[in-house]
């Protein structure tokens, strides 16, 4: 008879799961999901499970405003997200499956003479690293995005813009990669909390779930803000702060923008779907939480700032606001490494703007986690890096200012 692929080509299987493996992935999120593809794909393994403590996709991944860019500052960074814009640009084709990745360009606004500074360096930086990005006057970004106000509050000097960046299908990201590791023989295990890391003589050796201990000679936790609730089950303390980051969207519109509007200086950013709802971002709420809400002050002074700079959508109503909860490193980078404890691995940190990373995230994490070292695309990311003092620190570039 047919196969479940066959009955729904969308569907994964959902199998029990097995008493062993050989990895067990933590956190069916996009990052967890692509991790176990390129474990399967690229290092051959096979005996891999993805333990999700919901649904597929249920957290961040799923919750973003799908913004994706490579235009950070430092090279470690540009590297790292340049080589995930790269897999972005096949994602579709490799996974059989359209993610939807629209390359309509991402535009960051300077509103003062500091901003122009940096991000004219910004700009240079990135063509060094031969990542795409450009310079634009007032009256060019007026062209491109007629809608917005120059003369706003914080009046628009310019902007960057890099025209292979853009938005993507969140949740067809995570299907597209469970569809994929899935056909490779990949256990997605949902509604499987893991409750407890199981160590012997400072190796990992398995992890307790709400179905049952399963044994693992190697974990991979990939569940952003719950990162360190997982690490403290290792007796690891990990240096994040878990936020709420909100965003909303508006009624569905006739098409009025076209490329992605962001703003360090208001803590706002904006673009349409192609649905046509404009989805507007925020900066994070400033107390610590696990809620996936947050704060209504901060989407009301979000909004403020959009209405300065877009006074055309000050009558359209929002419809919907969520939050997620962010995990947040000192310098506003991802810790992609190898622990203290044998076995046991660590992929957060991504703060406000790991779905722009997830392929490449998955790639250099299912290397590190299939040869026990680091890629050199994710060694300057190690958790290591907070006692040696090597910080690389993007709270420039990471967009809404953790
Ligand atoms: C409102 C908002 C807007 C954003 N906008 C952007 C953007 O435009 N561009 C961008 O690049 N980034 C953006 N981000 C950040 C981005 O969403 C995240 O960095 C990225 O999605 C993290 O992916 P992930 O797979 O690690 O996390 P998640 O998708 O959150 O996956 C982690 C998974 O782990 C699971 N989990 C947790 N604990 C356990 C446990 N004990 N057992 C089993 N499973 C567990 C969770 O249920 C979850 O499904 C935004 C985030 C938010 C919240
Ligand atoms: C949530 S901000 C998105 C980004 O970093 O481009």
């Amino acid at each position: 008879g047919l196969s479940n692929h066959d009955r729904w080509p969308r569907a994964w299987r959902s199998p029990e799961p097995r008493r062993v493996y050989d990895v067990v992935v933590v956190g069916g999120g996009g990052h967890g999901l692509a991790t176990a593809y390129y474990l399967a794909k690229e290092h051959g393994l096979k005996n891999i499970a993805v333990l999700e403590k919901g649904w597929v996709g249920g957290g961040n991944t799923a919750r973003n405003t799908t913004i994706v860019r490579s235009n950070y500052l430092w090279d470690e960074s540009s590297q790292l997200y340049e080589k995930s814009m790269q897999l972005w640009e096949g994602l579709s084709q490799a996974l059989n499956y359209n993610v939807m990745f629209s390359q309509r360009g991402v535009m960051n606004l300077a509103h003062n003479l500091q901003d122009v500074r940096d991000t004219q360096r910004r700009i240079t930086a990135n063509r060094y690293n031969g990542i795409d990005g450009e310079w634009l006057t007032p009256a060019q970004v007026k062209e491109i995005v007629p809608a917005i106000n120059l003369d706003c509050r914080y009046p628009v000097l310019g902007a960057s813009f890099q025209r292979r960046a853009g938005v993507a299908r969140h949740d067809a990201v995570a299907w597209g990669y469970a569809r994929a590791a899935d056909r490779l023989g990949v256990d997605i295990i949902e509604n499987c909390p893991v409750t407890g890391i199981r160590r012997e003589n400072g190796e990992v050796c398995g992890v307790e779930t709400g179905r049952g201990y399963i044994q693992a000679a190697k974990v991979a936790v990939v569940a952003a803000g719950h990162s360190s609730v997982i690490a403290d089950m290792a007796g690891i303390r990990l240096p994040l702060e878990s936020h709420p980051l909100q965003a909303l969207v508006s009624e569905p519109l006739k098409p009025v923008m076209d490329t992605v509007v962001m703003s360090n200086a208001v803590h706002a950013y904006i673009s349409q779907s192609d649905k046509g709802d404009l989805v507007i971002g925020a900066g994070i709420d400033q107390y610590v939480g696990y809620g996936q809400r947050g704060s209504f002050h901060l989407i009301e002074s979000t909004l403020q700032a959009i209405v300065e700079m877009f006074p055309v959508f000050s009558r359209v109503r929002m419809n919907r606001q969520w939050g997620g909860i962010v995990d947040v490193s000192p310098d506003a980078c991802p810790i992609i490494s190898t622990t203290p404890v044998k076995g046991l691995y660590f992929n957060c940190g991504w703060g406000t703007g790991g779905f722009k990373a997830t392929p490449g995230s998955g790639w250099v994490f299912a290397y590190t986690v299939a040869n026990n070292a680091p890629h050199r695309l994710n060694a300057p990311f190690s958790l290591a890096r907070f006692q040696t003092g090597h910080l690389i620190d993007e709270h420039g570039a990471a967009a809404v200012a953790h």
